[in-house]
Order: structure tokens, then C-alpha cells, then sequence
């Protein structure tokens, strides 16, 4: 109504146009009760670099369990690309005591004790990693069921994931998927909910499976949560298309995930999304002191979204 009286339709563009200007590198979402940041002013430097440098020069590196999946739904946990096969119909009834017993009662609190040292977790790892593997391989699983396991499981992409895999396909950003999970259980999860596109590449745990397609053994070196560094390092082809893009948008949710960005050579911005899902009270300063963003306790892919939205819109 106001715009319609003469004498004020001019001055209060031009306020409105000041406070655009003011605010113009605001990203609302950021205010968002779940969200903590060490140096707020750190981080929107960082975003308007990305901005200025535009969707050519970035790529997003991300974990894949509870990072781009859910943690929990209707207070229930969701499973990890491990869980997928454990809970699943391929699983014997004998195999899945062995495997429920693993997170649950051992490996898990070890792998988010905030007491204990990542040198201290490592052994536990491997051998979580190691024999949960070796007792897949005992169930002669076939390749061709491996969709059916994914479809019938309570397996959730985090809301907003249709947004976040489009924009990037949209703007041709390379997303890098760096997971300590299950490779061949993961590209199913993504391809059944449709958005395993071009732009997506997968480095994991991948099955190998002999010529009856049955599991026979895993490929190459192990990853678990704490050796990413190193994966990273190991395996320079995994990073080599995405050396020209200088700026990195990674997502995790441990703090072995803060590595997964090191197999990239001449980084100029890299922000640091942490998603903090479980043992928020004993483990929140820790993140806090190393992700640039933490997000406690959220379910959604908003923040990266709206942190994408802002760098890809024109300038
Ligand atoms: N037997 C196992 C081993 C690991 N996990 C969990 O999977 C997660 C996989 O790692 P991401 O890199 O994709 O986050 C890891 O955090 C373990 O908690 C499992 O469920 N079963």
C-alpha cells in the first residue's frame, strides 16, 4: 500500500534497496537454531570467495553414512550401508546375532568416544571393519540382490537431497563421495532414489564377486572412519579430475571425515559442514573447534543447499 503513495514510493525503494545491499551476502538459513559456527565472520568470507570464484571453480567432497543419509527417523535410528546388509533377508539368522552385536555393544562408542585417540581407535576399527567383511563373504551374497536388499530397507537420503543432487547436476559440479561404507550398497541407495547423476563419482569399499556373481572378497585397501587421510593420499586418480576446481564444499559427520578433502592440491577455500548427530553434549566443542559449520541434530541438506544456492546464483 505504501509503494502506492507518491511522496514515499522513491525513499523507501531506495531504503529498501540500501538494506538489500546490506544484507545481500546473508544466507538465512545460517541463523538456524542447529547451526553453531566458531568465526561466523570466517565463514562468510569463505562463501563469498566461493561466490565470487562461481560453480566452475567448486566441488563438494562428502561422507556417505549419516552425512548424506539420516540418522534417525521418527526417534528410530536409520541404518548405515552396513546395517543395509545386516537387517537384510541375505543375511543368515546366525550371521545377523554376529553382526547386531558389533555396533551396538563394542565398535560404535568406541569409533564417537571423545576420551579416546584416533591412534587409540584405529585397531578397533579395522578389526570392526575386517571381520564385519569377512562374515559378508561367508553368506555367498549375490550382486543381483543387492537392490532388493536396499529397496526393502529403512534407508533415508536426508530431506532436501532431490535439491542437492540437482543443483550440483544443474551447475556440472563434481560431488566426490568418500565413504567408509559399503560402495556397491550406497550407489544402490542413491540410484533408487534417482539421483545418481553424471557429475557423481564414489570412492568406497566395493565388493568383488566371482564369476557366478556371488561375494567372494572386498577390493583393494580397507577405509574406516579414521583412515580417509590416507585413502585420500593413496589414491590421487580419485582426485585428479578435481584439481582445476579450487574450492571445496565438504560434508561429514565424524572427525576422520576432516581429511577426506587431503588427495587435493591447491586448495584456496574449503569450508567444513559437520554434521553432528549423536553424543552432542560430550563431543560438540571438538566439533565446533574443527568444522567451520557444525549442524546439531539436523536431518536436512538445507544448510549445504542454501550455501550452494547463494554461490551458483549470478552475481
Ligand atoms: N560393520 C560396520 C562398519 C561400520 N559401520 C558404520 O558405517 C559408517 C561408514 O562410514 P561413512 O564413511 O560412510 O560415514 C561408520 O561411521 C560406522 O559407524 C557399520 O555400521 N557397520
Amino acid at each position: 500500500m505504501i509503494f502506492h503513495i507518491p511522496w514515499i514510493y522513491v525513499p523507501v525503494r531506495n531504503v529498501l534497496a540500501i538494506w538489500h545491499q546490506l544484507t545481500k551476502y546473508e544466507i538465512p538459513e545460517l541463523k538456524k537454531p542447529s547451526v553453531i559456527m566458531r568465526d561466523r565472520g570466517r565463514v562468510e568470507e569463505i562463501i563469498r570467495n566461493m561466490h565470487g570464484a562461481g560453480p566452475g571453480a567448486l566441488q563438494v567432497i562428502s561422507d556417505f553414512d549419516m552425512t548424506l543419509t539420516r540418522f534417525a527417523f521418527n526417534g528410530k535410528r536409520c541404518p548405515t550401508s552396513h546395517n543395509i546388509l545386516d537387517n537384510s533377508s541375505l543375511i543368515s539368522e546366525d550371521c545377523k546375532a554376529k553382526l547386531a552385536n558389533f555396533p551396538k555393544s563394542h565398535y560404535y562408542p568406541i569409533e564417537i568416544d571423545s576420551s579416546l585417540s584416533v591412534e587409540d581407535k584405529v585397531p578397533h576399527m579395522v578389526e570392526w571393519w575386517t571381520q564385519a567383511h569377512d562374515l559378508l563373504v561367508q553368506q555367498r551374497i549375490k550382486k543381483d540382490q543387492l537392490a532388493k536388499a536396499v529397496r526393502e530397507s529403512d534407508a533415508m537420503l536426508r530431506d532436501g537431497y532431490e535439491v542437492f543432487f540437482g543443483s550440483l547436476k544443474d551447475h556440472s559440479i563434481p560431488l566426490l563421495i568418500f565413504s567408509a561404507g559399503l560402495g556397491d550398497i550406497l550407489e544402490e541407495v542413491i540410484e533408487h532414489n534417482g539421483v545418481f547423476h553424471p557429475n557423481v563419482r564414489v570412492f568406497s569399499n566395493y565388493m568383488e564377486f566371482d564369476k557366478n556373481g556371488l561375494l567372494c572378497s572386498f577390493k583393494g585397501q580397507l577405509i574406516h572412519t579414521f583412515n580417509k587421510r590416507e585413502g585420500a593420499l593413496l589414491n590421487p586418480d580419485q582426485f585428479e579430475q578435481l584439481q582445476d576446481r579450487p574450492n571445496i564444499l565438504l560434508l561429514g559427520d565424524s572427525m576422520g571425515d576432516l581429511t577426506m578433502a587431503d588427495g587435493v592440491q591447491n586448495v584456496q577455500n574449503i569450508l567444513r559442514i559437520g554434521y553432528l548427530n549423536d553424543k552432542v553434549e560430550e563431543r560438540r566443542d571438538a566439533y565446533v573447534g574443527s568444522y567451520d559449520i557444525v549442524l546439531e541434530k539436523d536431518e536436512t541438506l538445507d544448510i549445504p543447499n542454501a550455501i550452494l544456492r547463494y554461490i551458483t546464483e549470478g552475481k
